[in-house]
C-alpha cells in the first residue's frame, strides 16, 4: 500500500515521462564504448554529463581519476569513476548505488535498424532503441530520475544516496577495485547496503531480484606463423596456417551442446542440491522466453530447468570472434599470418579466475603441441571477476520485495544472473555489507547485441521501483 507521499512520487514521474525520455536520448548519443580506445573522449564525455546531471540536483559530485591503462596498444587515461553523495542525515540509512555509463561497441553496419547511438522512440511497441538504452544507461539515469522526481514533488528523500558509478565495466572494471579498497573507510563510510540496477528480468512480463551472478575469465589465443600474410596459391600445402591452427585448438573447448571439454573445469563446480533444483522447476520461466530473447528456437535443452541452470549454475564457454582474419565481404584468397581467438568462460561457485586460467592455459599449450605445428602459440588471460552470491534473507531484498509488490502488483521471482558484474563481489567483501541487484530491463532486451531497447514501461516503471525501493528501505529502519 502507497502512502501519500509515494503516491505523489509515483505521479511525479508519470508527468516527467517525455524529459525522462529526452534525458536517456542525451545518453544514448554519447557513444562511450570503453573497449575502443578511440571512443575514450566519450567515455570523459559520459563522465562529465553524469557529474553535472548530479550537481544541478545539489549532490556533493566528483571525478576520480584511475590512471592509465595500456589499450591497442596505446598507453591512455582510464575513465573517472563518477562519486556523489545526495544527503548526510545521520538518522536515515544510507544506500550505495552503483551502476556503468560505459557501453559495448555498437555500428549499424553490425545490422542494426536504427543509429545505435540515436535513441529511437518507436510508438507502435512503446520501445527505445539505442546502444545503452538498457545495459546500463537507463537505469543509472532511473536513480536520478528519482532524486529529482522527490525535489519536484516536495518530498524529502527518505534515504541518503551515495552513487559510484565506472565507465570500465564492460572492459574488465580496471583500476575499481582498487579505488573501492582505498576508499572504504572514506567516500565509502556509512554504507548500508548495496543496490545495483544493471542486469535483466528473466522473462518479459514478471520482475525478479537477483541474488547471484556468474564470474568471468576473458581469454585471447594467438597463433602466429608467417611473417607476412600469404597467397594461398603459392603457399597452400606449403606453409603451416595459423588459421587452421587456430580453429584445431578452438574446437576443442566446447562441445556444439556447450559441454566444456577443459578438464578440471566442471569438477569445480559445486553440487547441485534437491532444494536447489526444486527452486528451478518452480520458477516461472518457460522455454518460449529464451526462444524470444534470442529471437529462434535454438535453445539446447528444451527442459525449463536445465536451461534455467545452464544459465544461472553452470560454467559456460563461449566463443565470441578471431582478430586478423579475413572478415570483410568478398573472397580473397590470403593465408593469414596471425591470428587471435577470443573466448571466455562465465564462472561459478567454487570456481575462481585464477584456477581456471591455469587449467585453461595448460590444456590450450597441450591441444596445441598436438599438432605438431611449427607456429607458435601465445595465451594471455584478459580480465576476471568471480562469481557472486548473496543472502536474499535481508532488509535489503524485504525492502525491494514490496517495492515491486506495489509498483508491479506481483512477488518478484529471486534469480541468478548469467552475466558478470566484478564489482559486485568487490562491494560484499570490501564492505561487508548485503548487496541487492534489482534489475530495470526485460531479457528480449538485446544487451550487448544489435538492437538494444528498453520498454517505455520498464523505463518508467523501473524508475518508480528504484524510488519506492528506497522508501521501503525507510520503512524498515524505522
Ligand atoms: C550484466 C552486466 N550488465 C553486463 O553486461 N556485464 C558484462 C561484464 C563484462 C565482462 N566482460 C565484458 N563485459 C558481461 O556480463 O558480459
Ligand atoms: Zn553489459
Ligand atoms: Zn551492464
Amino acid at each position: 500500500m502507497a502512502t501519500p507521499e509515494q503516491k505523489k512520487f509515483v505521479s511525479q514521474i508519470d508527468a516527467n515521462k517525455p524529459a525522462l525520455i529526452d534525458r536517456l536520448a542525451k545518453a544514448v548519443s554519447i557513444p562511450s564504448v570503453s573497449g575502443d580506445a578511440s571512443y575514450r573522449k566519450h567515455c570523459f564525455e559520459m563522465a562529465d554529463f553524469l557529474l553535472d546531471e548530479l550537481k544541478r540536483l545539489g549532490a556533493t559530485a566528483q571525478l576520480k581519476p584511475l590512471g592509465k591503462q595500456v589499450l591497442d596498444g596505446q598507453e591512455i587515461e582510464l575513465p573517472p569513476v563518477v562519486f556523489a553523495d545526495y544527503g548526510n542525515d545521520p538518522n536515515k540509512k544510507t544506500i550505495l548505488v552503483y551502476g556503468h555509463f560505459d557501453v559495448q561497441p555498437a555500428l549499424k553496419s553490425d545490422g542494426w535498424d536504427t543509429e545505435p547511438f540515436t535513441l529511437v522512440h518507436d510508438e507502435k511497441t512503446g520501445r527505445l532503441y539505442g546502444r545503452g538504452s538498457t545495459d546500463d544507461k537507463g537505469p543509472v539515469l532511473g536513480w536520478i530520475n528519482v532524486v529529482e522526481a522527490h525535489q519536484q514533488a516536495g518530498i524529502n528523500l527518505p534515504v541518503n544516496l551515495k552513487f559510484c558509478l565506472e565507465g570500465m565495466e564492460e572492459s574488465g572494471s580496471v583500476g575499481l577495485d582498487e579505488l573501492i579498497a582505498a576508499e572504504k573507510d572514506a567516500f565509502f563510510r556509512g554504507v548500508d547496503a548495496v543496490c545495483i540496477s544493471d542486469n535483466y528480468w528473466l522473462g518479459t512480463t514478471k520482475p525478479c531480484l537477483t541474488h547471484g551472478l556468474r564470474g568471468i575469465t576473458y581469454f585471447k589465443l594467438t597463433i602466429s606463423g608467417p611473417a607476412r600474410d600469404l597467397h594461398s596459391g603459392v603457399f597452400g600445402g606449403v606453409v603451416h596456417e595459423p588459421m587452421t591452427d587456430l580453429f584445431a585448438v578452438m574446437s576443442k573447448l566446447v562441445t556444439p551442446e556447450g559441454k566444456i571439454l577443459i578438464p578440471g573445469v566442471n569438477e569445480l563446480v559445486a553440487p547441485l542440491t534437491d532444494e536447489e533444483k526444486q527452486r528451478y522447476d518452480v520458477m516461472d520461466f518457460t522455454v518460449a522466453d529464451v526462444e524470444g530473447a534470442t529471437g529462434s528456437k535454438t535453445t539446447i535443452s528444451t527442459d525449463k530447468a536445465t536451461a534455467l541452470m545452464a544459465r544461472m549454475r553452470y560454467p559456460s564457454l563461449s566463443l565470441h570472434g578471431i582478430e586478423g582474419a579475413f572478415g570483410e565481404a568478398g573472397t580473397k584468397t590470403v593465408i593469414p599470418a596471425k591470428v587471435t581467438g577470443k573466448f571466455s568462460l562465465r564462472l561459478v561457485p567454487d570456481q575462481t579466475p585464477e584456477a581456471i586460467v591455469e587449467l585453461v592455459t595448460k590444456y590450450v599449450e597441450a591441444e596445441f603441441a598436438k599438432l605438431g605445428s611449427k607456429n607458435t602459440v601465445h595465451i594471455a588471460s584478459e580480465h576476471g571477476g568471480k562469481p557472486w552470491l548473496a543472502d536474499p534473507n535481508h532488509w535489503n531484498y524485504e525492502a525491494a520485495v514490496k517495492a515491486t509488490q506495489t509498483v508491479y502488483g506481483v512477488k518478484p521471482d529471486l534469480t541468478r544472473e548469467g552475466g558478470s558484474i566484478p564489482v559486485t563481489l568487490t562491494f560484499a567483501d570490501t564492505l561487508q555489507k548485503n548487496v541487492l541487484l534489482l534489475p530495470m530491463g526485460r531479457s528480449d532486451d538485446g544487451a550487448h547485441s544489435i538492437n538494444e531497447k528498453i520498454d517505455i514501461s520498464n523505463y518508467i516503471e523501473g524508475t518508480k521501483l528504484l524510488g519506492l525501493y528506497l522508501h521501503e528501505v525507510a520503512a524498515h529502519a524505522a
